[in-house]
């Protein structure tokens, strides 16, 4: 599939793969993760993966954790597994993004406690826990100077408004300064999160962004349009001009249609 003004987004950079359902999508983007997820392991010690919350992961997270449960401990502990960002609730909340992937990869595929870092949204101040999370990922994956440490593979989302992780309209890269990890104010009725910044998801080996349902056609239209200044569209935009790569996995209700 083939979209031209994506050029101006993030140039030969940016690609799109197309599944007919969305059962396919769950079941191709499951195995489009895998296979990236042992290329890495096969030059590399270990490989580390942002996870995204919200709603549109879980079934491609449940496929991917059946397919990973049946490894040996040592292989699972060389994943280690990051969150791209958390809603400001307990671990059991509802719209807690790791009570989310708990269910549908941890806890099912069987995923050693010690691999998984959460970002704690409990946490009284989420700026202390965005701080905590930034030293806890220049210690695992290195300084963040001259440039940002690299997660090896990004699962990211966009919102029906263009949000992504939970950078949301309005900001953009000029606000992150020398952050890793930001804590974003409650608006409104959404509650406080706590997110990777534009600098850490375009320094990202590569985002394949999960993207699925009738729901989210306008604004993915929108968003590979190449006008505008959203939040996806910046991190497009960042990741081109560094040269990394980034994906769309998007099954057939999603896709745009010129
Ligand atoms: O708020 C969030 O939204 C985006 C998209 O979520 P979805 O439910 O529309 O798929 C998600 O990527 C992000 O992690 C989440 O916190």
């Amino acid at each position: 599939m083939t979209i031209s003004p994506i050029t101006r987004m993030g140039g030969s950079h940016v690609s799109l793969t197309l599944f007919s359902s969305r059962e396919d999508w769950a079941e191709g983007a499951a195995r489009e993760i895998l296979s990236r997820i042992e290329a890495h392991l096969s030059t590399h010690r270990t490989v580390s993966i942002g996870l995204s919350g919200g709603t549109t992961p879980t079934p491609v997270l449940q496929n991917l954790a059946h397919e990973i449960m049946g490894w040996s401990d040592e292989k699972k502990r060389r994943i280690l597994w990051f969150f791209v960002d958390e809603r400001c609730v307990g671990p059991e909340d509802p719209q807690s993004n790791y009570r989310m992937v708990r269910e549908a990869l941890l806890t099912p595929g069987k995923i050693p406690g010690e691999t998984v870092f959460r970002m704690r949204g409990e946490h009284p101040s989420a700026e202390e826990e965005a701080l905590r999370y930034e030293r806890l990922i220049t210690e695992l994956l290195g300084p963040s100077i001259p440039h940002p440490p690299t997660m090896d593979i990004l699962l990211m989302g966009i919102g029906p408004d263009g949000h992504t992780a939970s950078l949301f309209p309005g900001t953009s890269p000029e606000d992150d300064h020398h952050r890793l990890v930001i804590s974003v104010p409650r608006q409104g009725d959404r509650v406080a999160r706590i997110s990777l910044t534009y600098r850490m998801l375009a320094w990202g080996g590569e985002r394949l962004f999960l993207v699925a349902g009738a729901d989210k056609k306008n604004i993915l239209q929108k968003v590979l349009s190449g006008e505008g200044d959203l939040p996806s569209q910046w991190v497009l935009r960042e990741a081109g001009s560094l040269g990394r790569p980034t994906r769309f996995l998007l099954d057939g209700a999603s896709a745009p249609t010129s």
